[in-house]
């Protein structure tokens, strides 16, 4: 009875348990990344690619990541699907934002998509992971390329920083940072995956936020 206790007391309560929110446009490949997650962190496999429909509810994973506890959340993307991702925003330590790197026509959208999400308060200073996916297709475009469409999202963030920088300094309030990372990913395959979560576990270890446990 007592080891029940204390094992429900270190679930509710551990320390290293991060929420990982998988946001970006439909059919970006969110829910084959999340497979792929299950099926390199945890023991039982993901579904295949062909066996995966179209996101409409919340799809979770959970791993164990060396020390830490990872929580993955993945949403749909679809248009009228998206405007639930903010219901989200006030209990995650991170975001994975998965970009489509051969959809050229969808590439503003999911720009300008990616600029309201990190541009919300609640989001602030969480790290955010910029996979971009489908690297395989031949009409892919190159990550150079992709961070030029998305200059305008990483330098707010850069700019985010030093701004902040500059308030503590003055107020003398901890430095705040938004840590951005652009990896390039083949989802259907896990190419890329382990940098990109390797990158977001260091940021948690290191600088994660503290989310009140009675917003659950
Ligand atoms: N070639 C290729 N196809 C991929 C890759 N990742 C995903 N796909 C394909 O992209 C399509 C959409 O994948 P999903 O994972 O369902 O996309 P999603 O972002 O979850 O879509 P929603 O749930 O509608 O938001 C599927 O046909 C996948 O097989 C990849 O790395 N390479
Ligand atoms: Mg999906």
């Amino acid at each position: 009875m007592y080891s029940l206790f204390v094992g429900l007391w270190k679930y509710l309560f551990s320390k290293n348990e991060y929420f990982i929110l998988i946001l970006g446009l439909d059919n970006s490949g969110k829910t084959t990344l999340l497979e792929q997650i299950k099926t390199k962190y945890t023991k039982i496999p993901g579904l295949p690619p062909h066996k995966i429909v179209p996101t409409v509810g919340l799809n979770i994973a959970r791993t164990q990541f060396q020390d830490i506890k990872l929580i993955y959340w993945d949403l749909g993307g679809q248009t009228q699907l998206r405007t639930i991702w903010n219901k989200f925003f006030s209990d995650v330590h991170a975001i994975i934002y998965v970009v489509d790197s051969s959809d050229k026509e969808r590439f503003n959208e999911s720009k300008d998509e990616l600029e309201i999400v990190i541009n919300d308060s609640k989001l602030k200073d969480v790290p955010l992971l910029l996979f971009f996916n489908k690297q395989d297709l031949p009409d892919s475009e190159t990550i150079e390329y992709l961070s030029s469409v998305f200059k305008s999202v990483i330098q707010s963030c850069q700019l985010s920083n030093s701004t902040d920088q500059l308030s503590s300094l003055s107020s003398s309030s901890p430095i705040t940072t938004r840590n951005v990372q652009l990896q390039p990913l083949i989802a259907c395959k896990g190419e890329g995956l382990e940098q990109g979560i390797n990158w977001l576990s260091d940021c948690l270890r290191k600088n994660a936020r503290t989310i009140e446990k009675s917003d659950f």
